[in-house]
C-alpha cells in the first residue's frame, strides 16, 4: 500500500463560500469568484499572501455568499473541504471576477466563526486524517494480507453484482473497499483504454490509497451535487464506502446498457449490408419480395445486357463492366448507387457509333439556303464552299465557321439551314453567360450533383455522333473562379484534338471529330484570341431597308400568318406599310424587332377575324327571320373600318384587312422614331458621326458648346480613353490651324482656349463609346462651334485623325453607311483608304447616297459645310457672335 504523508491544516481557515459544485478531498474544481466577501478573500489571501499556508482555504459548499458585504453571513454548511488554491485567473470584464482552481485536501468542520468581514474566518477541526486508515485494522500484517487479496480480486472481477466477497474479508471497511474497487475496475474495463483519460484513471487506481477512492470516484462519475454533498457529510470511512458503491453500480449499469444498444445497432447495420446482395443474387421468381427491388434487379440486368451489346469503344466498355460489377455489390441505400447507375445509363445511351448519312447535293443545298434566307450572299457563298469541299472529301477536318454580326441578322437560322441541307441533327448550345468550365467539360463524378457537360448532353439529346452543333454567342462566354469555359472550348473546337475529347463526368474519351461546329457572335472583340484563331470568321452585316422589305414579305409575314392561323386572304400588308414599320417603328440592323411588329399586327387582325366570324354567325342566325336580301344590303353598306374600331360590332370586317398607316398607328401606337436630323443641326457646334456597335451601325450627334473659363475641356457621354484622346487631338489641330480657318473664341481671339472652356457631349449618354473613328466628327463639330457656321444636316462622317490633319481608315464601313441610309442622310464622308469597302454596299444604297472620300481634314471640312470651309474674306462670316 502506498504511504501518504499526513496533512495538517491550520486551525483557523478563511472561508470561501460556494454554491455551485461540491469540492471533495482529492479532487480538483474550478470555481468562479464574484461576490464581495469571496473577492476580498482572494485579494488579501491569495494575491497578497506569499506563504503556502496563505493558499489554504476552507471551502464551504451549498452556501451562497451574499452579493454585498453589508449583508449578514447566511447559515454555513457544517462540513467543508480544506483546499489548496492552485491557480487564480482574474478579469475585469464585464465586472471584476476571479476563477480559482482548487484542489481538495481533507474534510473539516467549523467550530466557531471568528470574524465575518471583510471575509469570514473560522476556527476549524480537521476530520480526515489520511494516515488514520491503517489504524482501523487490527494489525498491520492483517492489513497487508487483506490488501493484497483485495487487489488481486479487484483486477479479476468484472462486474460488481457478480462479485463474490472473499470469506476472509469480514472487516466492514475492507469488504466495502473491496467491493468498491472491483466496481471501479469493472468501470475501467468497460471504458476504452486507448483514450488517454481512461488510461490515466487506470494508473490512478493502481497508485491511490483505497480510502481516497470514494471521494475521488464520486467526483469523477456522474453524480448530482446532492449526492456529492452526502459523501462530503459522510465523515466515517465505512459510511462513505457504502454510499459510493450504489453510485458506482448505477454508472456501470448505465454503461452496460449503452454498450448493448450500440452493439445491436452495429449488428443490424452489418446484417442489412450482408443481406442486400444475397437477396439480389438468390432471387427466386414468385417469392414474396419487395416489388421495387424486383424492378431494380431487372433494370440492372437490362443495363448489363445493354452494356454487353453496346458498340462503345473498348476502353469505355471496360469502365462500364467494372462499374456494373460494383453496382451489383452496392446496397441501394448508398448514395453512390444512384450515381453509378446514372453514369452507366448515360454511357449506354451515348451515340458512340450511331450517325446519320450526309446528303451532299450542292445544288439542293443552294436552293434550300436561298429559299430559307434572302440576301446574305457572302455568308451563303462561304457555306456552300464549305459544303462542296465536304462533298469532295468526306472526312473533312475543316475550319470551324463563326458567323459574326448584329443580333437578328439570321446567324442562328443559317446554322439551322446548314443542318437541314446536310440532313443532320441540329443542336444549339447557348454559351451566353456561361462562366464555369464544367458547363463544357462536366463535373467529376466525385462531386455531389455532378453532371456531364453541354457537349456530351447535346450528343445524348440528338442521339447521333455527327450533328450540327451551333455554339451560340461565343463572344459572351464569362470567366470565374470555376475556370475559363473558353479554354475548355479550345479542345472541343480543335480538329486535331477533338477526336479524343474527355468529359470529366464520363472520364473516357469521346470522338467529336464527326460533329460539325458552327459558332455565332455579335463581335470578335470579346472572343479570346486562342479561340478566335481556331475559327474562320464570316462577317454578317446588317440589312438595308430594301433587303428588310424583301425578307419581311418573303419570310417574316408568311411565318407570322401561319403562327396566328391567318391566311393572305384575311390580311394585306403593302410594302409601303412595311417600310413605315422599318423606318418609324424599328431601328435595328437585323429583323427581329420587325418580326415582332408583324406578330403584333397579326394578333390584332386575328381578334378582328375571330370577332367577324362570330358576328357573321350571329347575323346568319337573325337572318332566318329577315331574309337574305337584308344581309346583302348590310354588306353593301359596310365601309372600310379602322382595325381597332370596336364600337361598330354589328358589321364583320371587310376581307382582306388592309394594314395602312392608320391601322398601323392603331395597332403599334404612335411612331417611335422620327427623322430628327434637320432639327438637330439648327445651331453651330453639332455634327453627325457614324458609329459601329455590336448591334450594327448607328448615327451619332456630337455636340459642343463653349463658355467663359480657363481653357478646360469637358467630355461627357461615357467615352473610352481612345475617344478622349481623339477629342484632344481635334482641339490641338484646330488651335494650330485657327488662323488658317479664321477660327476664334468668343472674344475674337485666335487662341481658342483663351478664357474659354469647351464641353463636348456624345449622346446617348448611358451607352459606353470608344474608338478613334469619331475624330473627323469632333473636328467638324468644333470647327462649326468656333466659326459659327452650321454643319450640313444631311452629311454624316467617320474617320480617325492625326495631329497633322490626316484622315485614317476605320472599320465597319458597311454597317455605318447602312445606318446613314436608314437615317435618311444624303452624303457620307469616309476615309479615302476605305473606298474599297464601298463595293460591299448594295447598289440601291450607293445610288441614294453620295460619298466623299477624304485623305485630310481640309477635305472633310470642305464637304461638311455648305460652300466649303475655305477662308472667307468677308469678316462678318468669320466672327461669330454666339
Ligand atoms: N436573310 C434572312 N432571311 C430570312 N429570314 C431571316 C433572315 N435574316 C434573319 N431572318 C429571321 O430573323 C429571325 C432572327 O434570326 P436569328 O435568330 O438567326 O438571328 P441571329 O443573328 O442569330 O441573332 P442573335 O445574334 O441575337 O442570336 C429568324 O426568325 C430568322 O428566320
Amino acid at each position: 500500500m502506498s504511504s501518504v504523508s499526513p496533512i495538517q491544516i491550520p486551525s483557523r481557515l478563511p472561508l470561501l463560500l460556494t454554491h455551485e459544485g461540491v469540492l471533495l478531498p482529492g479532487s480538483t474544481m474550478r470555481t468562479s469568484v464574484d461576490s464581495a466577501r469571496n473577492l476580498q478573500l482572494v485579494r488579501s489571501r491569495l494575491l497578497k499572501g506569499t506563504s503556502l499556508q496563505s493558499t489554504i482555504l476552507g471551502v464551504i459548499p451549498n452556501t451562497p455568499d451574499p452579493a454585498s458585504d453589508a449583508q449578514d453571513l447566511p447559515p454555513l454548511h457544517r462540513i467543508g473541504t480544506a483546499a489548496l488554491a492552485v491557480q487564480v485567473v482574474g478579469s475585469n470584464w464585464p465586472k471584476p471576477h476571479y476563477t480559482l482552481l482548487i484542489t481538495g485536501l481533507c474534510r473539516f468542520q467549523i467550530v466557531q466563526v471568528l470574524k465575518e468581514k471583510p471575509y469570514p474566518v473560522a476556527e476549524v477541526e480537521q476530520l480526515d486524517r489520511l494516515e488514520e486508515f491503517p489504524n482501523t485494522c487490527k494489525t498491520r500484517e492483517e492489513l497487508g494480507e487483506l490488501s493484497e487479496q483485495f487487489y488481486k480480486y479487484a483486477v479479476q472481477v468484472c462486474f460488481p453484482y457478480q462479485t463474490r466477497i472473499h470469506p476472509c474479508c469480514s472487516h466492514p471497511i475492507l469488504s466495502s473497499t473491496l467491493c468498491l474497487t472491483s466496481s471501479l475496475y469493472s468501470l475501467v474495463e468497460m471504458l476504452d483504454m486507448s483514450v488517454p483519460a481512461v488510461a490515466k484513471l487506470r494508473r490512478l487506481l493502481d497508485s491511490l490509497p483505497r480510502e481516497a477512492l470514494p471521494d475521488i470516484l464520486t467526483s469523477i462519475i456522474r453524480t448530482s451535487n446532492k449526492e456529492k454533498l452526502q459523501i462530503l457529510d459522510a465523515v466515517s470511512l465505512e459510511e462513505r464506502f457504502k454510499m459510493t458503491i450504489p453510485l458506482l453500480v448505477r454508472q456501470i449499469e448505465g454503461l452496460k446498457l449503452l454498450q448493448k444498444t450500440r452493439k445491436h445497432k452495429q449488428d443490424d447495420d452489418k446484417r442489412v449490408i450482408a443481406i442486400r446482395p444475397i437477396r439480389r443474387i438468390t432471387h427466386i421468381p414468385g417469392a414474396l419480395e419487395d416489388e421495387d427491388e424486383d424492378e431494380d434487379h431487372d433494370d440492372i440486368v437490362m443495363l448489363e445486357k445493354k452494356i454487353r451489346t453496346s458498340s462503345m469503344p473498348e476502353q469505355a466498355h471496360k469502365v462500364c463492366v467494372k462499374e456494373i460489377k460494383r453496382l451489383k455489390k452496392m446496397p441501394q441505400s448508398m448514395p453512390e448507387y444512384a450515381l453509378t447507375r446514372n453514369y452507366l445509363e448515360l454511357m449506354v445511351e451515348l451515340p458512340w457509333n450511331k450517325s446519320t448519312t450526309d446528303r451532299l447535293d450542292i445544288r439542293a443545298a443552294r436552293i434550300l439556303l436561298d429559299n430559307d434566307h434572302y440576301a446574305m450572299e457572302k455568308l451563303k457563298k462561304r457555306v456552300l464552299e464549305y459544303l462542296a469541299v465536304r462533298q469532295l472529301k468526306n472526312n473533312l477536318k475543316g475550319p470551324i465557321l463563326c458567323f459574326v454580326g448584329p443580333p437578328g441578322v439570321g446567324k442562328t437560322s443559317v446554322g439551322r439551314s446548314v443542318a437541314k441541307t446536310l440532313g443532320r441533327e441540329f443542336h444549339r448550345i447557348a454559351l451566353g453567360g456561361v462562366c464555369d468550365q464544367s458547363d463544357i467539360r462536366g463535373h467529376r463524378r466525385t462531386y455531389v450533383g455532378s453532371m456531364p457537360g453541354r457537349i456530351i448532353n447535346g450528343l445524348k439529346t440528338v442521339g447521333v455522333n455527327n450533328p450540327v452543333f451551333l455554339l451560340d454567342e461565343v463572344d459572351k462566354l464569362g470567366k470565374s473562379l470555376q475556370g475559363d469555359p473558353a479554354a475548355a472550348l479550345l479542345e472541343v473546337l480543335d480538329p486535331e484534338q477533338n477526336h479524343n475529347f474527355t468529359d470529366h463526368y464520363l472520364n473516357v474519351a469521346f470522338d467529336l471529330s464527326q460533329v460539325l461546329f458552327i459558332a455565332t457572335a455579335n463581335t470578335t472583340a470579346t472572343i479570346p484570341p486562342a479561340l478566335l484563331d481556331r475559327m474562320e470568321i464570316i462577317q454578317v452585316p446588317g440589312y438595308t431597308q430594301e433587303e428588310k422589305i424583301e425578307i419581311a414579305h418573303r419570310h417574316l409575314i408568311p411565318k407570322q400568318l401561319e403562327q396566328h392561323g391567318l391566311t393572305p386572304q384575311q390580311i394585306q400588308i403593302p410594302q409601303v406599310t412595311t417600310l413605315d414599320i422599318i423606318t418609324r417603328y424599328t431601328r435595328e440592323a437585323g429583323v427581329r424587332s420587325l418580326d415582332r411588329k408583324f406578330g403584333a399586327i397579326c394578333r390584332a387582325v386575328a381578334v378582328k377575324v375571330a370577332e367577324g366570324q362570330h358576328k357573321e354567325a350571329k347575323l346568319d342566325h337573325s337572318d332566318v327571320a329577315e331574309g337574305e336580301g337584308c344581309k346583302e344590303h348590310i354588306l353593301e353598306d359596310a365601309k372600310p373600318e379602322s382595325i381597332n374600331d370596336a364600337t361598330d360590332l354589328a358589321l364583320p370586317p371587310e376581307m382582306p384587312i388592309l394594314i395602312d398607316f392608320h391601322a398601323l398607328k392603331d395597332i403599334l401606337g404612335p411612331p417611335m422614331y422620327e427623322m430628327e436630323v434637320s432639327e438637330r443641326l439648327s445651331q453651330p457646334g453639332v455634327a453627325i458621326g457614324l458609329a459601329w456597335t455590336p448591334l450594327g451601325g448607328e448615327i451619332m450627334f456630337v455636340e459642343a458648346s463653349r463658355m467663359d473659363g480657363e481653357g478646360q475641356l469637358t467630355l461627357t457621354g461615357q467615352l473610352g480613353d481612345v475617344m478622349k484622346e481623339s477629342a484632344h487631338l481635334a482641339i490641338s489641330w484646330l488651335r494650330s490651324n485657327a488662323k488658317k480657318y479664321h477660327l476664334t473664341n468668343a472674344s475674337g481671339n485666335f487662341d481658342l482656349l483663351d478664357n474659354t472652356d469647351i464641353h463636348l457631349h456624345f449622346p446617348a449618354g448611358a451607352v459606353t463609346k470608344d474608338g478613334p473613328s469619331a475624330g473627323v466628327t469632333i473636328v467638324t463639330c468644333l470647327a462649326s462651334l468656333f466659326s459659327g457656321r452650321l454643319v450640313r444636316s444631311d452629311v454624316a462622317m467617320t474617320g480617325e485623325i492625326t495631329l497633322r490633319g490626316l484622315v485614317l481608315p476605320v472599320g465597319g464601313i458597311k454597317d455605318k453607311v447602312l445606318a446613314a441610309h436608314r437615317a435618311g442622310l444624303k452624303q457620307v464622308i469616309i476615309p479615302q483608304r476605305n473606298e474599297k469597302d464601298l463595293e460591299e454596299i448594295p447598289g440601291n444604297v450607293r445610288q441614294d447616297l453620295s460619298f466623299v472620300t477624304a485623305s485630310c481634314l481640309d477635305e472633310v471640312l470642305n464637304a461638311a459645310f455648305d460652300g466649303g470651309f475655305i477662308v472667307k474674306t468677308r469678316p462678318g462670316l468669320l466672327n461669330s457672335k454666339l
